[in-house]
């Protein structure tokens, strides 16, 4: 794994929430290396997705910094956030459900110079074989595992440093989430950092290198991905473990 020396994303006492007066992410400290896939995990209302909007500008800063390729992106709107190499997959609305997978792309890669938007959807269609196969059928038409990696596909027509994608296996059989999940892996061996928002701990900690877990707002606890899968403290407290336990009598 990569060393300190090649943080790609990182915040620093990040404080950010919908209303001024009331911080949902509450100082939090976070580091990613470049080529890392790493996880944020806790329980519900936790503020993870609060966490990665905040990165992604769609949430308030209120205090504190996040820096993307030693850059200050803390106050970079989010549109602009594309151009520094963030890319950012929300949990719903993240494809035109009445365009076709073509046109989805086409729209994607309009940031793109002219002469190079043929060439990386190309290059797309190599890495989403299904979505190759039927470029014309209308995004709404697709399965949700199908239109998870459409959204995936989108996010990555600029070849972006850094993925952030907020909980991608939401609604999704657990035969479609290991697809879904096995193809971000090979995404990620290819070079992008990921960082992932899950519910779905167990599939997630499996593809995944470093998880960061929060509770109400702050960092509660981090390590690698196998400690942490085999930590039955973290378990109990954070994960939810034992919710379903059985009660003896
Ligand atoms: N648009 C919003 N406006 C105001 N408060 C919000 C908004 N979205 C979320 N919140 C609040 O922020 C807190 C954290 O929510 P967030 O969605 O970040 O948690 P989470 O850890 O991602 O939870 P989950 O796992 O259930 O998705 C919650 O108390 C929630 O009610």
């Amino acid at each position: 794994m990569a060393g300190a020396a090649s943080t790609v994303l990182s915040t620093e006492a990040l404080v950010a929430g919908y209303e001024r007066d009331l911080p949902i992410v509450r100082g939090v400290d976070f580091r990613v290396a470049s080529g890392e896939l790493v996880l944020i995990l806790g329980p519900n209302g936790a503020g993870k997705s609060t966490f990665v909007k905040a990165i992604a500008g769609l949430v308030p800063v209120h205090s504190g910094k996040a820096s993307l390729g030693g850059a200050d992106i803390t106050d970079v709107p989010a549109h602009e956030k594309i151009r520094h190499g963030l890319a950012f997959v929300p949990q719903t609305e993240n494809i035109f459900a009445t365009l076709s997978i073509h046109d989805n792309l086409l729209l994607a890669a309009d940031i793109l110079p002219k002469e190079k938007r043929s060439e990386r959807i190309a290059a797309l269609y190599a890495m989403f074989p299904d979505l190759a196969g039927r470029p014309s059928r209308r995004a709404g038409a697709l399965s949700g595992g199908q239109r998870q990696m459409l959204a995936v596909a989108r996010a990555l027509i600029v070849e972006p440093s850094v993925l952030i994608l907020d909980e991608p296996s939401a609604g999704l059989s657990p035969k479609i989430v290991s697809e879904v999940f096995a193809r971000l892996k090979e995404i990620n061996a290819k070079g992008v950092t990921i960082v992932l928002v899950e519910q779905n701990v167990k599939a997630a900690l499996a593809i995944a290198d470093r998880a960061v877990i929060l509770v109400e707002g702050k960092v509660a606890h981090e390590g690698t991905a196998a400690g942490l899968a085999d930590d039955p403290l973290v378990g109990e407290l954070y994960l939810g473990a034992r919710r379903h336990a059985t009660v003896a009598p």
